[in-house]
């Protein structure tokens, strides 16, 4: 692995959500694609904050199979669904943070709609904030295996772009590499934000 820039970018992408506060205590992973066949994620149970190279975990896309045998993140069946599901995405981060856990609770609908924002910009492709982007919305499982597959049947009438999120848990999303996947993070977050306070001040 020595030598894998986007590996050194996930790390560095790790320390700065872990200083933004967004995967408090053990919550959240992260993971980038190294190939057709394989990407790395982060370990199971670690402080997402202060990860290193060596606590990334190389797992096959198509099966989730674990070649060292070591033990990745409980949600790796996530993330190799969206590199299974988009061959372009490069990496995909899973934060959890107190504006998406909210949010995603006090939203009962199927999917969060973000218009009227510059920041929806940043997000690959939009180019006004006129437009509507629909962030879907799943109800949380801890069987993952079932989550993914209820995101699969979902993904494949309404394709996914960006991220999802999980309702009271949080947000995953993706890039074509890890620079556009904070970058999809960031600008996400700050959506969040605005929506949960327009949303505060507009039912005073
Ligand atoms: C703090 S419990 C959070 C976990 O259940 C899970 O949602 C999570 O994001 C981190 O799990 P992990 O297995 O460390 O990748
Ligand atoms: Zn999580």
């Amino acid at each position: 692995m020595t030598d894998f820039l986007p590996l050194e970018h996930l790390v560095a992408a790790c320390h700065w959500i872990g200083e933004k506060g967004w995967a408090p205590a053990t919550g959240g992973n992260m993971s980038v694609r190294q190939n057709a066949e394989y990407c790395l994620l982060s370990a199971s149970g670690k402080d997402k904050g202060s990860l290193t190279r060596d606590d990334f975990i190389q797992v096959e896309i198509a099966t989730n199979s674990v070649p060292s045998g070591r033990k990745p993140s409980a949600e790796t069946g996530l993330h190799t669904l969206i590199y299974r599901l988009f061959p372009q995405a490069g990496a995909v981060l899973h934060t959890h943070t107190v504006n998406s856990t909210v949010l995603s609770r006090v939203e009962r609908g199927s999917a969060l709609l973000l218009s009227g924002y510059e920041m929806q910009k940043t997000l690959a492709g939009q180019e006004t904030h006129l437009n509507t982007v629909a962030i879907p919305l799943f109800d949380n499982d801890q069987d993952i295996d079932a989550l993914a597959q209820r995101i699969e049947a979902f993904a494949a009438e309404t394709p996914l772009q960006y991220g999802f999120l999980l309702r009271g848990h949080g947000l995953t999303c993706w890039g074509k590499d890890v620079n556009e996947a904070r970058r999809h993070l960031e600008g996400l977050e700050f959506l969040f934000e605005c929506e949960l306070q327009r949303r505060l001040l507009e039912t005073q």
